[in-house]
């Protein structure tokens, strides 16, 4: 049986299933809540703490807890036995010369993907958004804010709505609870999600008018060292007052698209259904006879700008990945083949 207070944490039979019957005995289920230099703010079953980071065998560069993790701790000392396997992993190559893989955000539900409806609001930007849920086996929901600037939201949310069958989008003031409450009922009790979105469409202002009360983390660290600092703190969720999680973490705001050829081939599933039917194998769908990308957009049943967009994106993953795919339909973008 689950402990419901695990439930309120987001422990599902995902993770249940993973501990041993000697591990059961011997450890106890926490969630990271927050990380520090060195050290993590976890909350398990009437347990809020810090404890080191370090693990007993960290040899995978993914064998660090991030915010979000499911750690096994040993029943009375607490240390860090193991990392439970993610639902979902957010992680991203550093740029620069070593390239170290950073860890952002680990068993995420949802993601708020957050844009306004001004200059921000972007198409391709929401595809590359949605390209990257998909990747890492996210639910994503399209936020749009700031409707009480626009004249016509309504247009902009229903084109969010077209890129995607099924795909939710919610209109918001973000300033307004009122207008937040039918989002916080989207991230209910035990759900992780996060925001993701750029600077300055308000995910700040969501946050904080979704949440109630501090987050578990900030008070654990105020126990800690009993002052109430926690300005090493970099990565945290935030607790909503119906019990839903919310992340928003500095990581998740400079986060792009890599290596996300499976995403793509999800997202723009339409136009890999109809490039299977071109007569040429290699069609770079520009003017070869037979082509039925082409003759879709002739018929009015494919936009030429989904088009470019799919070729830009695939473009951007054959850089990260060098896939011979994707230097196919770089090469094939419109305009460079006669
Ligand atoms: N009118 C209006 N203003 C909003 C809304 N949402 C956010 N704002 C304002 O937009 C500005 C930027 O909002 P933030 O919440 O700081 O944006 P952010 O996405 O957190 O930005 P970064 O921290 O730079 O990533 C603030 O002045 C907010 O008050 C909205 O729905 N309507
Ligand atoms: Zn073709």
């Amino acid at each position: 049986m689950t402990d419901p207070l695990l439930a309120e944490l987001g422990w599902t039979p995902f993770f249940s299933a993973q501990v041993s019957a000697e591990e059961a005995r011997n450890c106890r289920p926490v969630r990271v809540m927050a990380v520090h230099r060195g050290m993590i703010a976890v909350a398990g079953a009437g347990l809020e703490r810090m404890i080191p980071s370090r693990l007993p065998e960290a040899d995978g560069e993914e064998d660090r807890p991030t915010v979000g993790d499911w750690l096994l701790v040993e029943r009375d000392s607490l240390a860090p036995a193991r990392i439970l396997a993610r639902a979902s992993l957010f992680k991203r190559r550093a740029p620069g010369d070593d390239r170290r893989l950073q860890l952002i955000a680990a068993n995420v539900d949802k993601l708020f993907i957050v844009t306004s409806c001004n200059q921000d609001f972007s198409l391709a930007r929401l595809e590359r958004y949605l390209v990257l849920a998909r990747e890492v086996g996210v639910m994503p929901v399209v936020v749009l804010t700031k409707i009480d600037l626009a004249d016509d939201p309504e247009r902009l949310r229903d084109a969010a709505r077209a890129l995607q069958p099924g795909l939710e989008v919610e209109m918001v003031d973000a300033r307004d609870p009122a207008s937040v409450a039918r989002l916080a009922a989207r991230c209910g009790k035990g759900e992780t999600v996060a925001l993701l979105g750029s600077s300055g469409v308000g995910k700040s202002t969501l946050v904080n008018t979704m949440r109630g009360s501090d987050s578990i983390a900030t008070q654990a660290v105020r126990k800690t060292d009993g002052k109430g600092r926690h300005t090493t703190t970099v990565r945290e969720m935030h607790r909503l007052d119906h019990g839903g999680w919310l992340l928003d973490t500095p990581g998740m705001r400079e986060f792009r698209m890599t290596q996300a050829t499976a995403g793509l081939a999800e997202v723009f599933d339409d136009l890999m259904i109809l490039a299977s039917e071109c007569r040429f194998s290699d069609c770079t769908h520009g003017a070869e006879p037979g082509c039925a990308i082409q003759a879709a957009i002739a018929q009015g049943t494919l936009t030429p700008a989904r088009l470019q967009r799919w070729h830009k994106l695939s473009a951007e993953d054959a850089d990260t990945t060098g896939s011979l795919a994707g230097r196919r339909s770089r090469a094939g973008r419109p305009g460079t083949r006669t």
